[in-house]
């Protein structure tokens, strides 16, 4: 059984999913107030390092947990789902075929607990 990591391409892939969601995330009037002080070229790189992680491309993640980075910020469901809409739309993009972008989607729903806070 191949990881989504191999079928969605390995390393060029994620590396291109990850330029792109941010390219849209840091430009989105809704979501940039998260980030007005996170360096950016550092935020692409763990990026890169949890999605590998995630979609099965490495067993291990150096990073904090998605709770810790996220928990307390008070990021809304809606704001989630912009996130995740700038992956999928990213995805679209880049023309990777809707069942992966399925898969991708499932995994980052995985995640919503753990970086929405209390509404
Ligand atoms: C869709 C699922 C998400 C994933 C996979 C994800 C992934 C990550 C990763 C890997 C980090 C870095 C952790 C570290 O430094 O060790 C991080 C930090 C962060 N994330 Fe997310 N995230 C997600 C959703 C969101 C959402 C919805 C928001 C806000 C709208 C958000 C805002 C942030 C902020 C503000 C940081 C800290 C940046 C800094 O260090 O200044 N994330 N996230």
């Amino acid at each position: 059984m191949t990881t989504l990591y191999e079928r969605l391409g390995g390393a060029d892939a994620i590396n291109a999913v990850v330029e792109g969601m941010y390219q849209k995330i840091f430009t989105d009037e809704d979501l940039i107030d998260f980030f007005r002080k996170t360096d950016k070229p550092r935020q692409l790189e763990m990026q890169r390092q949890f999605l590998t992680y995630a979609f099965g491309g490495s067993s291990e993640w150096h990073g904090k947990s998605m709770k810790e980075s996220h928990r307390g910020r008070g990021i809304t469901t809606d704001d989630f789902n912009k996130v995740a809409g700038h992956v999928v739309s990213t995805m679209k993009e880049l023309s990777v075929p809707q069942e992966l972008i399925d898969e991708v989607v499932a995994i980052l729903l995985t995640l919503v607990d753990d970086c929405v806070d209390e509404e």
